[in-house]
């Protein structure tokens, strides 16, 4: 039967992560020992923000995913002032971090990670969820260095360097900055916004300011530094994803089948 949750049953650890309707810490469960991340979201923000319908949604999805690339929601429940979600602990945090660290990914680290990406999507869309929030903010990595979409779609002032507020738009696909009504297929431009991020260190359109990088997005003002050097494969892969027709962007099952992600991601271990 489901058990009911409470605080009482967790110990808390020090917080992860916080944002502007909540804060995520590890936290163990007393009885198995068991080591998650607990997301504690203020319900005052929620009324505030008038977004606990969204919340609701957003958990039923989420409590639905099981696959090894999305972080888990095993469950959650709630006191007077709080939702408690529990989540998955990914061990060794953000990706993003990883790639501010190294600079750029090797195009096998890439490659494995946007293989990782892909299979993950095309699950989501198998369920007929679309437009996980996939920027780097939102990839965790496990233990085992394996790559997980932590996503609820909540802005969060990540402690990071990076301001989210710019870094957010430089993800968005032409059709969600002209407001247009958009599919499964904003997953596939968020694919090559973020190959290419991960290969050069920062995304192909970002710009001094949000106008400038509404406008290259608009405009597919994609262009390839000469360093680092990468492979014509993965500028393929990179063209064949940003392409401004989300029609004719390369679809998941394309990607998986694509020459540089045949040759150079790992197609063991790590992504399964
Ligand atoms: C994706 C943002 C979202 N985060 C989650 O839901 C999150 C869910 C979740 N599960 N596990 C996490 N792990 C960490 O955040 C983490 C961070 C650093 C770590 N290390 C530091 C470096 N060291 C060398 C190794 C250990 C280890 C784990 C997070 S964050 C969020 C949303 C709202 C409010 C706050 C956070």
């Amino acid at each position: 039967a489901k058990r009911d949750w409470s605080i009482n049953d967790f110990e808390i650890g020090k917080p992860l992560g916080r944002g502007k309707f909540g804060r995520v810490y590890v936290a163990r469960e007393i009885k198995s020992k068991y080591v998650i991340a607990l997301k504690v979201i203020f319900k005052e923000q929620l009324e505030k923000y008038k977004i606990h319908h969204q919340l609701r949604r957003e958990m039923e999805i989420q409590i639905s995913l099981k696959h090894p690339n999305i972080l888990r929601l095993y469950g959650w429940f709630d006191d007077a002032e709080h939702v408690f979600l529990i989540l998955e602990y990914a061990h060794n945090g953000e990706l993003y971090k990883e790639l501010c660290k190294r600079g750029h990914f090797s195009e096998r680290q890439a490659a494995t990670y946007i293989l990782c990406l892909t299979k993950a999507l095309a699950y989501c869309h198998e369920k007929h969820v679309i437009h996980r929030d996939i920027k780097p903010e939102n990839l965790l990595l496990d233990h085992e260095g394996r790559l997980k979409i932590a996503d609820f779609g909540w802005s969060v002032q990540s402690k990071s360097k990076r301001q989210t507020m710019c870094g957010t738009l430089d993800y968005l696909a032409p059709e969600m900055v002209e407001n247009k009504s958009h599919d499964h297929a904003v997953d596939n431009w968020t694919l090559g916004i973020l190959c290419y991020e991960f290969l050069y260190g920062a995304p192909p359109f970002e710009a001094e300011s949000q106008e400038d990088t509404f406008k290259r997005i608009r405009n597919v003002d994609l262009n390839f530094p000469h360093a680092p050097l990468i492979s014509k494969n993965a500028k393929n892969l990179i063209t064949r994803l940003l392409v401004k027709d989300s029609s004719k962007r390369l679809s998941l099952q394309k990607i998986m089948e694509h020459p540089w992600i045949k040759e150079n991601a790992n197609h063991m271990g790590v992504c399964q």
